[in-house]
């Protein structure tokens, strides 16, 4: 498979790594600099680039018919017009805030336990997500996802940055040294706590999870997300 990275910076770099281990070739990478892009030699783009370049690199792949595995975190107030050039072009899609296997389970593993405590509101929630001190954004997009499973199953109506009531789901953000990334989902009650968390010891399972996306979509076209990708269910 010829793969075309978008952003070369800690991800793009860990993706190429793996990618080549599996027998893809890296034809471009692609940055703010980069004047001309050969769309005719990729078979698919793996963006991971930086919140305000996202969706201009995403509408320049399906505006030339390349498959596109979306990575960046930060630019999603552009996503349904996204899905909407997708859909127009019939070109293939996925975004996730978070690629890993471990992730990916984690999220049904919140979405089972918050349908479990949606009846019990002596439990507070609150979420916490720590990363790298490089991060631009906050939340990162893996607390926004986790979020947005805890309110489709909760009286929570919305989330916010370190602000709570009983509608809103407060969520910490902390930048410490290089943590690769960790989440925590708190149910808090008088008399105890329940915790799920998950702690990402380096970036290869997010690479890995990319790259099976880049493979699993070729010949496809529609929008999709790593639980097709991942058989989820
Ligand atoms: N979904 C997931 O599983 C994961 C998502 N991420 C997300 O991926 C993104 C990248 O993370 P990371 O690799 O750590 O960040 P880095 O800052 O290390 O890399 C981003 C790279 O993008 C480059 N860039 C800037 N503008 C453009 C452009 N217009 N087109 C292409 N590239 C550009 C930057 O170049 P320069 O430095 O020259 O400006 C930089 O090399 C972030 O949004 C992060 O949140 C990260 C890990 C996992
Ligand atoms: O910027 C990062 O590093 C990460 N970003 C993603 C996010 O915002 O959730 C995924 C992972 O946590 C690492």
């Amino acid at each position: 498979m010829r793969i075309a990275l978008f952003g070369y910076g800690k991800m793009g770099q860990m993706i190429e790594q793996i990618a080549r281990n599996r027998g893809h070739e890296i034809v471009a990478k692609i940055d703010e600099n980069t004047q001309d892009i050969d769309f005719n030699s990729m078979d698919v783009a793996i963006d991971f680039s930086m919140p305000e370049a996202a969706f201009g690199n995403i509408t320049k792949c399906f505006n030339n018919n390349v498959p596109v595995i979306s990575g960046t975190t930060g630019w999603l107030d552009k996503y349904e017009d996204a899905i909407t050039l997708c859909n127009d072009k019939k070109g293939a899609f996925i975004y996730a805030s978070n690629f890993s296997l471990g992730v990916n389970i984690f999220f049904e593993l919140n979405n089972y336990l918050a349908k479990m405590m949606q009846n019990l509101p002596e439990y507070k929630v609150s979420l916490e997500e720590i990363h790298h001190t490089q991060k631009l954004d906050a939340p990162s997009g893996t607390a926004i996802t986790l979020a947005e499973g805890v309110i489709a199953n909760s009286n929570y109506s919305e989330w916010k940055l370190d602000n709570s009531s009983d509608t809103i789901l407060p969520i910490t953000s902390k930048r410490i040294g290089k943590v690769p990334g960790t989440h925590t989902v708190d149910y808090e009650s008088v008399v105890d706590r329940i915790s799920i968390k998950h702690t990402a010891h380096n970036r290869e399972g997010f690479a890995l999870g990319a790259v099976t996306a880049a493979e699993w979509i070729i010949g496809k076209s529609g929008v999709f997300t790593m639980r097709d990708v991942l058989n989820l269910g």
